[in-house]
Order: structure tokens, then sequence, then C-alpha cells
């Protein structure tokens, strides 16, 4: 079975997540009509000339008409003002998903903004530091995650459905409840967004020490650190906001941690630093040995699209 099932999807908001799913099921799933819709005149403009639907609407009203999968990939403190909007012309017949960093506030928001409908969250856990219409390409979801939360009450056949989609524009699909999703994307999305903001910001407020050094000696650890801290600034600022407790309780095992540390750095125990290091250097390895280390094909590269030639081209997985 392939995703082709769904003859038309509408993709709401079309920035880095919806051009690239714009891009990528034009790539992938050739039969299926693509209608795109962003609150933002400017970015639909920006979005027609960058081909990433085959049609772009111009009123959130009408941009769920005939389509049989509606995805919301805005900010997500904007789903449920995005939902409300694109009611008038959803059927409910129609399955609704997003693509938001955290899951059980946008399932609540979608569920509220549109009850009768089939509502089932996703995540694709795929992404850049830029943001925009532009920054979209075809391959980012190929050999990535995409978890699927669905609601215990979720249609079977409309989450085999979904799951077929991810997998056709090269996801690896697995699903969980939200509420475990937010705990497990605290501690690995959430939580180093968090310390790069704020080690990014204590050496800009160093300013004595670091003037021209900070951006002199970036070529190292720090270079790392700011890439994740270029990214956007609304949608960090709803996802911390939308996952707050989750957030607050690793932020707290956290901060224990690393008091640990500091104390092993201030008594000069070199043992415990050295244990904990290679711990944490078995962790990297395991993660390179599941084929999860930068598998976007053109990371590190300055065109984003997948295809070296700066359009949303790319091969399928
Ligand atoms: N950036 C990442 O790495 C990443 C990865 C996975 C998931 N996500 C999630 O994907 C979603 C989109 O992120 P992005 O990086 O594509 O952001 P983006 O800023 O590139 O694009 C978001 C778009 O949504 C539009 N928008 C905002 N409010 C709207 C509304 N009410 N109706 C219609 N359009 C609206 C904006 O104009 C913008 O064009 C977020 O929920 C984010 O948490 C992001
Ligand atoms: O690679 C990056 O730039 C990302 O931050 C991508 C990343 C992540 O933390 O892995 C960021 C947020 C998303 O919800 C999913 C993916």
């Amino acid at each position: 079975m392939t995703g082709a099932s769904f003859g038309q999807v509408t993709i709401v908001g079309l920035g880095l997540l919806g051009g690239s799913i714009g891009h990528a099921v034009q790539a992938y799933l050739p039969g299926t009509t693509v209608v795109g819709y962003d609150a933002d005149p400017d970015v639909r403009e920006a979005a027609r000339g960058l081909g990433l639907a085959h049609r772009i609407a111009d009123e959130a009203g009408e941009a769920a008409i005939g389509s049989d999968l509606v995805i919301f990939c805005v900010p997500v403190g904007a789903m449920g003002a995005a939902a409300a909007a694109i009611a008038p012309g959803l059927s409910v017949e129609a399955l609704v998903s997003d693509v938001g960093s955290s899951k059980a506030t946008v399932a609540a928001a979608l569920a509220q903004a549109l009850p009768g409908h089939h509502v089932i969250p996703a995540h694709p856990v795929a992404g850049t530091e830029r943001s925009g219409p532009e920054a979209g390409f075809a391959a980012l979801f190929r050999n990535r995650w995409c978890i699927i939360t669905p609601p215990a009450d979720a249609d079977p056949v409309l989450l085999a459905r979904l799951v077929a989609f991810w997998e056709a524009l090269g996801a690896r699909v697995e699903t969980m409840d939200a509420d475990h999703h937010d705990k497990v994307l605290a501690v690995t999305s959430h939580l180093p967004h968090l310390i790069a903001y704020t080690i990014v910001g204590t050496a800009s407020d160093l300013e004595q020490v670091t003037q021209s050094e900070v951006i002199k000696y970036s070529a190292g650890g720090f270079r790392d650190f700011t890439r994740i801290a270029a990214s956007d600034p609304t949608m960090w600022r709803d996802v911390f906001l939308t996952n707050r407790e989750a957030v607050l309780e690793m932020l707290q095992r956290f901060t224990e941690d690393l008091t640990e540390l500091q104390k092993a750095i201030r008594k000069g125990d070199g043992a415990f630093l050295f244990d904990h290091f290679t711990r944490t250097r078995a962790i990297r390895r395991g993660i390179i040995e599941m084929g999860q280390d930068d598998a976007r094909p053109d990371f590190g590269r300055s065109d984003h699209n997948g295809d070296g030639q700066g359009s949303g081209g790319g091969e399928p997985a």
C-alpha cells in the first residue's frame, strides 16, 4: 500500500515543514494533488514561485475543500486558530494531522477546534535550524522517524493510511501515546535546544572576554551550539510553553547532573569525569550505528534542497 490513497492533501503553513511535505508529495506521490495555504501573503507568493503545491489557496476557508488529508504545519501555539480558520471547507470524512513538535497540547487544540473530525497528530523528527518556504526540501524526512500519536479512538484505517503516507515520504514510523512523546522529546530535542540557547546567550553576554573571540574561535564545539540556537524563535517559544511540565522535569534532572559534574571538577575527581565522558561517547556511537546520525543527505550544505541544485527534488527512500 502507498500513501497515494490520499487523492488530495492540503498543507496549512508553508515554511520548512510544510514546504518540505509539498516537495516530497510531488516527488514521491505523483498521483496526489497538493493544495497549500499560509496566513502570510508573502509566504503564499513565495510558495507559488517555488512550486510547493499544485495550487495555493488565498482563503483559509477554501483551502481544505476536496482534500482527504489536511496537515497543519504551523507553530504549535497557532494550531487551534489555524484549524478553526480551515474548518468551513473541511469534510468530516477527511483525516486531520499535523507536524507539531509537542503533541498533547496540539492534540487538545485540534480536537477542540474541529469537533466531530478525525484527528491523528504526528511529529516527523526531522528538521534544520532554518525556517520559511525557501528552506523546504523533498528529502527532509528520508530515514528520519515520524512519531504518530493516535488518540485511543482513532480510526484504524485512517491510521494505516497516515503511516503509509509518511513511509512513502521516506520516514520510519513509530506510534506512541502523546504524553510519552512529550517526555521523550523533552530530553532528546527540547532540552538540547534550551541548552544551546543558554550557552550562546551566555557567551554573548561575556562581552569583555568574547567580543570578537566568540566569532573568531567558533570553529569548535560552540559552533555546533550556534546552529541549534539559530532555530526559529516563534517555533521554540511555543514548544517550551506547550511542553512546559516535561521540559521542567527534564531540566531539573539535567541541573542535578550538571551539579555532580561541577562537584567533580571542583574536587579534582578525574575518575568521575572520565567515566561520565566514556558513557556519553558510547551513546554517540550507538546513534551512529543505528544509522541516525545526520541522515539528512545535504546536512552541512548551503542549499538544503536535497538535490544540490537549489530546487526541492531528491531521491525517494
Ligand atoms: N523546524 C523544525 O526543525 C521542525 C521539525 C519538526 C517539526 N516542526 C514543527 O513544524 C511546525 C512548523 O515549523 P516550521 O519549522 O515549518 O516553521 P516555519 O516558520 O518555517 O513555517 C511556519 C509557517 O506557518 C505559517 N503560519 C503561522 N500561523 C498560521 C496560521 N494561523 N495559519 C496559517 N499559516 C500560519 C507562517 O506564516 C509560516 O510560514 C511547528 O509546529 C514545529 O514545531 C519543526
Ligand atoms: O536538526 C535540527 O536542526 C533540529 O533541531 C531538528 C529537530 C530536533 O531537535 O531533532 C527539532 C525540532 C523538531 O521537532 C524535530 C527535529
